[in-house]
């Protein structure tokens, strides 16, 4: 069923938290509302024909008042009388977009100016690409490939996974490991070595690096001209007056490296965290391919730490406007778009059920399509006081500095290593470019 499910989370095991970006940092653990879900199994049986996260939505902007809900649905369409639900039916989701306020979604107001469709521990799931689109940063395409050459790449992965590895991590004092198993691809043997000597991942070389596949090779460029697609589509119809953001590079995306994630069985997870742009640069598009078991991605926007109204509401500030969830099913592309990194974070939700994939089994495997930038290599970035390159971060929680990015030392963050206290504010042209890429 893929119903709204107002989930609560799976206790016994919980993801380990990260440091690398792929084996990221859990935040603390949501607390979901039992009262909501008990107005929208009460409004779901009034209104069998409106999906629940309609539901969720009318009963948020009714402030969570079952009473109003019912007023304004009968008084805005007399046809849509509360019923008994026919036996055996099932409040599927369909779609939020009947549902929009048309006033507050023209092409010039963006996401940025989102009204907030859920709220603090609440998880508001989302299926249809044009609800994605509009709701999240992210845009979806289900049944990407022709299925066969997603059979044969989930095939080769398959292969290719069974040597991945789990990373470990530092979190605080502590040594962890990650809840999955990645690797990282790239595109020759040239950028192999590179990539074994020049870029450095919290302060080390990568030891796994591979050549992507002949199956990868072939998806990558049917990657790139879909990703460069939606790119525009997501200028042309989401960003204000129609124009890119501001560091947003205006170049084509080209993908020339991919982390392969592995995810076996429900329980094997990646925590909320935010990819590091390092070698991205900023406004950074992802491309993500999901092969095998359908999952769960999870986003959440960040608010500033020193918003007033959160400050007595310190211990869930990072779930103070809920959490949306896209279900990820074999053969989709979900693009991560520019707006993603800098202003949300994203998670792969453990799950105590899945439903098993012919080919796959418990595994579900993700390919992110990044492009590492020439003018993001290490040998031109700032250096810290380890003498290692440092990491590029931007500013999410603090409302001051909002938005602004810095170059800091990654020693902090890996196992065995501590950090030095090199900091520095980074500065980019308005196409993202940083001041040593100008001729
Ligand atoms: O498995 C996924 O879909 C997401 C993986 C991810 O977030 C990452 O590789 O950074
Ligand atoms: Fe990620």
């Amino acid at each position: 069923m893929k119903a709204f499910i107002s989930q609560k989370r799976p206790r016994a095991s919980p993801p380990p938290p990260d440091a690398f970006e792929h084996f990221p940092a859990k935040d603390q653990d949501l607390v979901e509302e039992d009262d909501t879900d008990l107005k929208l199994v009460t409004l779901a049986s009034l209104y069998p024909d409106i999906d629940q996260a309609t539901l969720l939505e009318l009963l948020i902007s009714a402030d969570g008042s079952v009473d109003a809900v019912t007023k304004n649905i009968s008084t805005s369409n007399k046809d849509t009388s509360p019923r008994k639900r026919p036996s055996g039916s099932i409040g599927y989701q369909s779609s939020l977009t009947a549902f929009r306020n048309p006033k507050s979604e023209t092409p010039d107001s963006p996401l940025v100016k989102r009204r907030a469709l859920t709220r603090k521990g609440q998880t508001l799931h989302l299926y249809t690409p044009d609800d994605i689109a509009a709701h999240t940063p992210c845009s979806i395409t289900h049944n990407f490939l022709p299925p066969q050459q997603a059979d044969d790449l989930l095939k080769e992965l398959l292969v290719e996974a069974s040597t991945f590895e789990r990373q470990t991590f530092k979190l605080f004092d502590n040594v962890v490991q990650s809840p999955h198993s990645a690797c990282f691809y790239v595109d020759s043997l040239e950028e192999e070595k590179k990539q074994r000597t020049e870029y450095t991942y919290n302060g080390s070389f990568l030891d796994d690096v591979r050549q992507i596949t002949p199956q990868m090779r072939l998806v990558s460029g049917i990657v790139k001209s879909a990703v460069n697609q939606e790119i525009a589509k997501r200028i042309k119809h989401f960003y204000p007056n129609g124009k890119k953001l501001k560091y947003q590079s205006p170049d084509g995306w080209v993908p020339n490296a991919a982390f392969v994630n592995c995810y076996q069985g429900g329980s094997e997870s990646v925590g909320y965290h935010t990819d590091q742009l390092t070698y991205l640069g900023p406004r950074a598009v992802i491309g993500s391919l999901s092969l095998g078991v359908t999952r769960e991605f999870r986003v959440r926007k960040i608010v500033a730490r020193d918003d007033d109204e959160l400050a007595d509401s310190k211990s869930q500030r990072g779930d103070a406007e809920g959490q949306i969830s896209i279900h990820l099913p074999h053969n989709s592309l979900l693009v991560m778009h520019a707006e993603m990194q800098e202003e949300w974070k994203h998670s792969i939700h453990p799950t105590p059920v899945i439903d098993p994939h012919p080919i796959a089994e418990n595994k579900r495997i993700n390919v992110t399509y990044r492009y590492y930038r020439e003018s993001f290599h290490p040998k031109y970035t700032p250096r810290c006081k380890c003498g290692v390159a440092t990491v590029l971060r931007c500013v999410q929680r603090t409302k001051l500095n909002r938005g602004r990015y810095m170059w800091m030392c990654h020693a902090g963050y890996t196992a065995g290593k501590e950090g030095c206290s090199f900091f520095q504010w980074a500065e980019f042209d308005d196409d993202g470019e940083p001041p040593w890429a100008k001729k």
